[in-house]
This record gives C-alpha cells, sequence and structure tokens, in this order.
C-alpha cells in the first residue's frame, strides 16, 4: 500500500488538492475530521480537553466551543502544545482505523491529508509526502477571507505550525498554489501521474493483494511439504 502524505500549512490548499484525489477515486484521511471526531461530546478527548480547560470552552449544548478553544491555544504556545498532547493518542488511533479500514478495502493508494503531518512526525509513515505551499501574503489572504476571522487571529494560526518554506524544504513533491485554480489543476495532473505510477515491492507487500499473496504462498508450501513428507514416509 502506498500511503501518500499531504500537508502544507494552514490555508495553503490541502483540502482543494484532497478533493482533487477523491474525484480521481483516490480515498483521502482527513485528520482534521478525525481531530473533530476526536472532540465530540462525550468522547475520551472530550473528557480530558473539559477537565483541563474548563466549562468555559463549551457552547449550552456541552459540544466545545471550537473558535473559542482556538482562541485560547494559537495564542498560548503552551496550551496548544498542552492541547495537542491529550488529543494526540485519540487522533493517531482514528487515523490508523481509517487507514486500516481503507485497507481491509483492498485501496493500494491512499492518501493521508495532516496539517501536521512533519511537527507530529508521522512523515516517516508516508511516502511520497506533498507539500502544498503558498506564499505567506496569499495565505493570509484566503485564510481571512476563509474565515472571516481577525488578521491577529490569523497570524496566530500561521505562527503556530512549522514554517511553509522548512515544510517545502522536507518534501518529495512541491505544489505551488500562489496561483489560480487552473494552475493548480495543471500541476495536479503531474503530481496524479507520479501517484498512480506502479507500486513498489514493499507498497506490493504492505498491501493486502501483496498479504493475501504472502499467506497464499506459505498455505500452499505447507500444503506441498505435508504431502511430500506423507508420500515419502508412506511409500
Ligand atoms: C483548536 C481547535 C478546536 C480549533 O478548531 P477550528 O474549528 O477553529 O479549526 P480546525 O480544527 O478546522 O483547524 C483548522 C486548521 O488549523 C490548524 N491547526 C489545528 N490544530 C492545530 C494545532 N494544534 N497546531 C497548529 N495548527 C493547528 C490546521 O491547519 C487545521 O487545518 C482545533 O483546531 C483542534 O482541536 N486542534 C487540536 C487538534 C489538532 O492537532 N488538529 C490538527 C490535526 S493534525
Ligand atoms: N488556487 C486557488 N485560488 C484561489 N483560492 C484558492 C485556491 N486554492 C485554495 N483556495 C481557497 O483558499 C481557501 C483555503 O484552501 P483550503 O481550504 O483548501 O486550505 P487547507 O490547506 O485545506 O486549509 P486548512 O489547513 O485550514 O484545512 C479556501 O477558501 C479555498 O477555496
Amino acid at each position: 500500500m502506498r500511503i501518500v502524505g499531504l500537508t502544507g500549512g494552514i490555508a495553503s490548499g490541502k483540502s482543494t488538492v484532497s478533493n482533487h484525489f477523491k474525484s480521481h477515486g483516490i480515498p483521502v484521511v482527513d485528520a482534521d475530521v478525525v481531530a473533530r471526531n476526536a472532540l465530540k461530546k462525550g468522547t475520551g478527548g472530550w473528557k480530558k480537553v473539559v477537565a483541563a480547560f474548563g466549562d468555559e470552552i463549551l457552547l449550552d449544548n456541552g459540544e466545545v466551543n471550537r473558535p473559542r478553544l482556538g482562541q485560547i491555544v494559537f495564542s498560548d504556545p503552551d496550551k496548544r502544545q498542552f492541547l495537542n498532547r491529550l488529543l494526540a493518542p485519540y487522533i493517531s488511533y482514528g487515523i490508523f482505523w481509517e487507514v486500516f479500514k481503507l485497507w481491509m478495502k483492498g485501496y493500494k493508494v491512499i492518501v493521508l491529508d495532516v496539517p501536521l503531518l512533519f511537527e507530529a512526525k508521522m512523515d516517516k509513515f508516508t511516502k511520497p509526502i506533498i507539500v502544498v505551499w503558498v506564499d505567506p501574503e496569499t495565505q493570509i489572504q484566503r485564510l481571512l477571507a476563509r474565515d472571516r476571522s481577525s488578521e491577529e487571529d490569523g497570524r496566530n494560526r500561521v505562527n503556530a505550525q512549522m514554517p511553509l518554506d522548512v515544510k517545502k524544504s522536507k518534501a518529495d513533491i512541491v505544489i505551488d498554489n500562489t496561483g489560480s485554480l487552473a494552475d493548480l489543476d495543471q500541476q495536479f495532473q503531474k503530481v496524479l501521474v507520479q501517484v498512480t505510477s506502479p507500486l513498489t515491492w514493499n507498497e506490493f507487500w504492505l498491501s493486502r493483494q501483496g498479504v493475501l499473496t504472502i499467506l497464499a504462498s506459505i498455505t500452499s508450501g505447507v500444503v506441498l511439504c505435508v504431502k511430500a513428507f506423507s508420500k515419502n514416509c508412506c511409500s
């Protein structure tokens, strides 16, 4: 199985690229969705976070007030790291489970869309790694236009992540999303060819088909040995 890492900065265009993959039949595990599920009312993550941050981060219906918690953690690195530590086991487990379900379905290529792929050291499980890069001014403009947040909030969120240029230097493939959506689409077509190239042997052995091939070979080997042994010993 090929697990492609997709990362970048906040509002750099990861979800836009993810949607391109999905429309070509390549499944995407979205870490933001997993993280949202890990913080739903009544879950283990929710209980830990409420115990740590108090009732003031809750809405009247008991769900977490995400913008409120965001304001707290994106303006305070210690609180952000604390939140990351509380949620990390739930997010890792959630991602693992989603990958496992896709493996069981027999997918050979999947994409992991993880904003904090490098920060959370999950890059070691993915190859190739695609970084969606955008120039800093365009990034902040798109972020403010999409989230309608204050400039201070937006800049806090950008500064909470590893600089995009550092992520770019760690990438196997860089998509420059500073231009138009048509530019992005053109780059994506080339990336799609790379990502869907034939699996390496290692990737094949990690796929469901590879594991079934190994099991079938072992089973037939054992059957042949047993047959040969019983023929020799009884003749
Ligand atoms: C603080 C929370 C409640 C704010 O929720 P909100 O709905 O406003 O933002 P959302 O979850 O949609 O995240 C938007 C973007 O913010 C960035 N981001 C989210 N969490 C973090 C973080 N801990 N550090 C740096 N950037 C982050 C990502 O680029 C993400 O795509 C939420 O982001 C959260 O629970 N974060 C901690 C979990 C986490 O690490 N998520 C990232 C998955 S790898
Ligand atoms: N090439 C582009 N031209 C214009 N707008 C774009 C382009 N690419 C993305 N956008 C817009 O920029 C915003 C951010 O893009 P997107 O949501 O894909 O980023 P993201 O990296 O997934 O963000 P997050 O980290 O918050 O999940 C969206 O409103 C999207 O529609």
